[in-house]
């Protein structure tokens, strides 16, 4: 490929991989900052001050799910590539264009949302919500007439890096790690301390809550409760046996997970 597309997950900048720059080395590269639907933007100018002391100055904010700046994605690369020197001399050939990321960025998306703007044609690679869905299939399509571009059908997956428990914590948040590697209960918890630090109070009217809680078990709870996901069990005492109702904290710990991903709790800046 002469042209790499990173994807970054915006509301966690930790997707951002050093691996990156020296898989890169010079190659013409543009970065898009994917789901941006679901960060909280304030920020942008430093986040792009930030980049461009990185050494990154060409930057897209993106959200597949609506294709918003979908559009800026193909004259920006053209841009790229035809103002990078090494690749002038190929004219007739035409130049290849890969998506890079770690898991569940956004890759399959940004390529079908590219391939919906340009040839007008459906889901071409599979998207799922789970990490590591994307399988191999072998094909380009055209993107761009002047010069001929091509994007590769396959993304390019990257390992993310967990150097810390809490960058761990905040990939998992974002889909980048199985959830069950992790543990759906530690990551509801991380998830609640997360969106009481960024004042996000949402959660407390949704799950019917008195007050923000920073007791997991208890927010769990009442979520178990809200969506019927409790169990009776027997529990035999000294005195006889009792019923007794058991919630379901896993199914209302995925609950809370998935509903953050969706946006609705709030939109927050993990980085
Ligand atoms: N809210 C929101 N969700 C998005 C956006 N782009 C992608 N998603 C969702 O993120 C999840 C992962 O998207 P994929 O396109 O499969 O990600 P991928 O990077 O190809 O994932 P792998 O195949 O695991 O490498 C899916 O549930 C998408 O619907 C976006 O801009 N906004």
């Amino acid at each position: 490929a002469q042209l790499c597309i990173l994807t970054r997950n915006i509301p966690h900048n930790a997707g951002r991989n050093p691996l990156f720059r020296e898989s890169l080395g010079a190659k013409p590269h543009l970065l898009l900052l994917n789901k941006m639907d679901l960060a909280d933007l304030t920020d942008k100018q430093k986040i792009l001050k930030q980049l461009e002391l990185e050494g990154t100055q060409k930057v897209i904010f993106t959200n597949c799910v609506k294709d918003e700046n979908i559009d800026k994605v193909v004259p920006m690369a053209t841009e790229v590539i035809q103002s990078s020197n090494r690749f002038q001399r190929t004219e007739t050939l035409g130049y290849c264009i890969m998506v890079i990321g770690v898991p569940n960025v956004g890759k399959s998306s940004v390529i079908n949302a590219i391939r919906r703007q340009h040839l007008k044609k459906g889901k071409a690679s599979r998207v799922g919500a789970t990490p590591g869905i994307t399988r191999a299939v072998l094909s380009r399509i055209q993107v761009c007439d002047k010069p001929p571009i091509y994007l590769l059908d396959t993304p390019g997956i990257l390992t993310p890096q967990v150097e810390t428990i809490e960058n761990g914590m905040k990939l998992a948040l974002c889909g980048t790690i199985l959830d069950h590697l992790v543990g759906e209960e530690i990551l509801a918890d991380y998830l609640l301390y997360t969106l009481n630090k960024f004042k996000q109070f949402s959660y407390v009217e949704r799950y019917g809550l008195e007050a923000p809680s920073d007791d997991i078990e208890s927010v769990l709870k009442r979520i178990a409760i809200k969506l019927g996901k409790t169990q009776k069990v027997k529990a035999i005492t000294g005195v006889g046996n009792v019923n007794i109702t058991v919630p379901n904290y896993s199914v209302a710990a995925y609950e809370f997970i998935r509903t953050f991903r969706k946006g609705v709790l709030g939109k927050v800046m993990l980085d």
